[in-house]
């Protein structure tokens, strides 16, 4: 079996994302997401410039040769440009591996591990009584867990707060700025949980995304502050490019810790993992090297007992959402799988065989992955620039979004 050709769809139903398409001479083809938020098409010419090239006339079925010959053999490593594209390349082989042999992916995982896969709602609000609301909307279609998210008193437009229904964070145009202020949100943030335990009670799981906000020793207080809510995670407490860092959070809370989203190898997280510094590892499909990376990084995380708790925000495509949930259908270590609902729009350009029912989620039994992408429908909507936000402290300093 021979790769033909390949080619990259960019398309922006509601909002970008970009799609490898791969094809082969026996008439069989797989598609991988690409997307990478605010930089899409950075990804999108390191893989028609860089890759497609070097695959024309490579077998499909040599899978891990092609993951290692794209990672070794670009000699600059890593990077969330560069881990994307491999993923989206991956991703594909994967997806024509398993059309080839009838099955869908997870079969070709080790089958399933599970009957079905936790997914978690994002639950937001400008105020405390409209994300209440927005639990018990969830609430109502079956969720086990709902993260949580609010407007902080004072603030404007913070992070995880939907201006309209779906929480997009990119805006068109250059980088929106928002004011941050710790001691607000430090304030503000256990009365949310305090609501949604009086309101909703004990049996359900709450998250919360703190997204990279806090200092080291900011985050250990939340913990503690959060401690007598029981959460099942306080997600990206503090940047994490000094893994170290999570030690000075550990010692101090019980809250379990995710961290991950923003990585995209297994260097990233390799420290914070064998010293059992966080509870979940947030690596997905698309940002961290496609299946066979993120195969590695489970592998690695259950030595430790850590398990996994892979992003799955609407800038990530319906096809890193089938592929995520044929791996959460396997993975052993599995945790919890995020699940942010894609607008109509551009569930019409991906159509899939993933499914929802009351909490959980299904990739399916189609061949593959189980998703698509219609070309006709993705040539409606061109590229429209947009970007990811950046934060300011009240004095001006910029600070993480
Ligand atoms: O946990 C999450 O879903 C967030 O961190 C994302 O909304 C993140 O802000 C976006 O994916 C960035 O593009
Ligand atoms: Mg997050």
């Amino acid at each position: 079996m021979k790769i033909t050709d390949a080619y990259v769809i960019v398309t922006c139903p509601a909002r970008n994302f970009v799609t490898l398409k791969i094809r082969t001479d026996e008439g069989v083809y797989g598609i991988g997401d690409a997307t990478l938020n605010g930089r899409e098409l950075a990804v999108a010419s390191y893989l028609t410039d860089h890759v497609i090239p070097c695959l024309i006339g490579r077998d499909p079925h040599d899978i891990e040769d092609i993951w290692q010959y794209l990672y070794k053999g670009a000699y600059w490593r890593r990077g969330p440009v560069t881990m994307s594209a491999i993923a989206a390349v991956d991703t594909a082989l994967w997806d024509i591996k398993a059309k080839v042999a009838g099955l869908p992916l997870y079969q070709l995982l080790g089958g399933k591990s599970r009957n079905g896969v936790m997914v978690y709602a994002h639950a937001n609000g400008q105020t405390v009584d409209d994300a209440m609301n927005q639990v018990q909307h969830y609430v109502d279609q079956g969720y086990k867990a709902i993260r949580i998210q609010a407007g902080v008193p004072g603030l404007k437009g913070v992070y995880g707060v939907a201006k309209g229904i779906n929480y997009e964070p990119a805006t068109r145009g250059l980088p929106a700025e928002s004011a941050w202020s710790t001691e607000a949100y430090l304030d503000f943030a256990p009365t949310l949980f305090a609501a949604a335990r009086d309101r909703f009670g004990w049996d359900l799981h709450l998250l919360h995304d703190v997204h990279h906000r806090l200092t080291p020793i900011e985050a250990a207080r939340l913990g503690k502050a959060l401690e007598p809510y029981r959460l099942f995670w306080m997600e990206d407490p503090t940047p994490a490019e000094n893994q170290e860092s999570f030690r000075l959070i550990r010692q101090h809370t019980t809250t379990p810790l995710a961290v991950g989203e923003v990585f995209n190898t297994i260097w990233d997280a390799k420290d914070l993992i064998q010293n059992q510094l966080i509870d979940y590892i947030r690596t997905t499909v698309v940002h961290a090297g496609g299946i066979t990376h993120l195969r590695r990084i489970a592998n690695l995380a259950e030595l430790y007992q850590i398990r996994t708790g892979s992003h799955g925000a609407t800038d990530l495509s319906p096809v890193c959402m089938g592929a995520a949930l044929h791996f959460d259908l396997w993975v052993p270590n599995f945790g919890i799988q995020e699940r942010m609902v894609h607008e109509d729009v551009t569930e019409s350009v991906f159509p899939h065989a993933y499914s929802f029912d009351q909490g959980y989620m299904h990739p399916g039994e189609a061949p593959g992955h189980g998703v698509d992408i219609d070309e006709a429908e993705a040539a409606k909507y061109p590229y429209q620039p947009a970007y990811l936000p950046v934060a300011r402290l009240t004095d001006g300093t910029l600070w993480n979004w």
